[in-house]
């Protein structure tokens, strides 16, 4: 996939997000709850059953129409660039917790989930590969609000207690810029305290160096 090859093809109106939002904004909450209910649920067989055929029967429909592999970064006429498919924060995207993220002018970017059973690797605990998921938009996400974006060249955690399963909230700062590279710090915290920090290095693609302004611009607090 080229990264560039998505840069204004076809842009969406405000008023077009807003309609599939509000159509696909609740399906997503509800695949939420299905996922959540497939891992736990102790129903009876027969009802476990007649589920199944029910999601069966929803993919199936779903799937009459559909679009490629993945949903890719969608362009707005309003220069707002919309990451619907972000498996962390993505709109459409049932995997993410979702995290949304509040940029503050004189703070660090930060987001809080409840991160349930879904998101288990040692028993009680976040997986660590989780944490690192987090973490990794946290950090890149901070890196774009602060007007330098990148993709994630080198990402370090360091494990300090498990985290675990329950209220988690996420903040990362822009440490500093040396020229395509935003260097960026976060932690993931519980009401235990510190779990995990990360620093990351975020660089901006040769490909896409040409269109930094345009990349910045797009950014929107929510939208990934
Ligand atoms: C975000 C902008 C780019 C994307 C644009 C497209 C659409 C935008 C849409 C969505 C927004 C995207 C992200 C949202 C935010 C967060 C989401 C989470 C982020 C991710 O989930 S992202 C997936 C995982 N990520 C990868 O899949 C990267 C694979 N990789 C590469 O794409 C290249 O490898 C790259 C780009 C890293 C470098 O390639 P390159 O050719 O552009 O860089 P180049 O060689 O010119 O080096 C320039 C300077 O960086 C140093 N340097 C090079 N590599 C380094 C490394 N790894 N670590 C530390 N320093 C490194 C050199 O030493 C030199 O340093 P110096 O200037 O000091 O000499």
């Amino acid at each position: 996939m080229s990264l560039i090859g998505d840069f204004g093809v076809d842009p969406m109106t405000p008023e077009q997000f807003d309609a599939e939002a509000a159509l696909f904004g609740p399906l997503t909450d509800s695949v939420r709850t299905l996922m959540e209910a497939t891992l736990m649920s102790e129903a009876e067989a027969d009802d476990v059953a007649r589920a199944r055929a029910l999601v069966d029967e929803a993919a199936a429909l779903l799937n009459t129409r559909r679009g490629g592999i993945a949903l890719g970064t969608r362009w707005g006429t309003d220069g707002i660039r919309r990451s619907w498919g972000n498996a962390v924060m993505g709109l459409r995207n049932p995997v993410a917790p979702p995290l949304e993220f509040t940029h503050d002018d004189d703070g660090p970017s930060w987001a809080e989930a409840e991160l349930g059973g879904l998101y288990e690797g040692p028993p009680g605990l976040v997986h660590g590969g989780v944490v690192a998921l987090l973490l990794d938009q946290a950090l890149g996400s901070a890196a774009f609000y602060a007007g330098s974006p990148g993709m994630t060249g080198t990402l370090t955690v360091r494990y300090r207690q498990g985290t675990k399963l329950g209220p988690v909230r996420v903040e990362a700062a822009l440490d500093r810029v040396e020229g395509v590279k935003s260097f960026v710090v976060g932690t993931v915290i519980t009401p235990d305290g510190v779990c995990a920090e990360a620093e990351g290095i975020f660089i901006l693609p040769r490909e896409v160096r040409h269109l930094a302004g345009e990349l910045a611009q797009s950014f929107h607090p929510g939208e990934g």
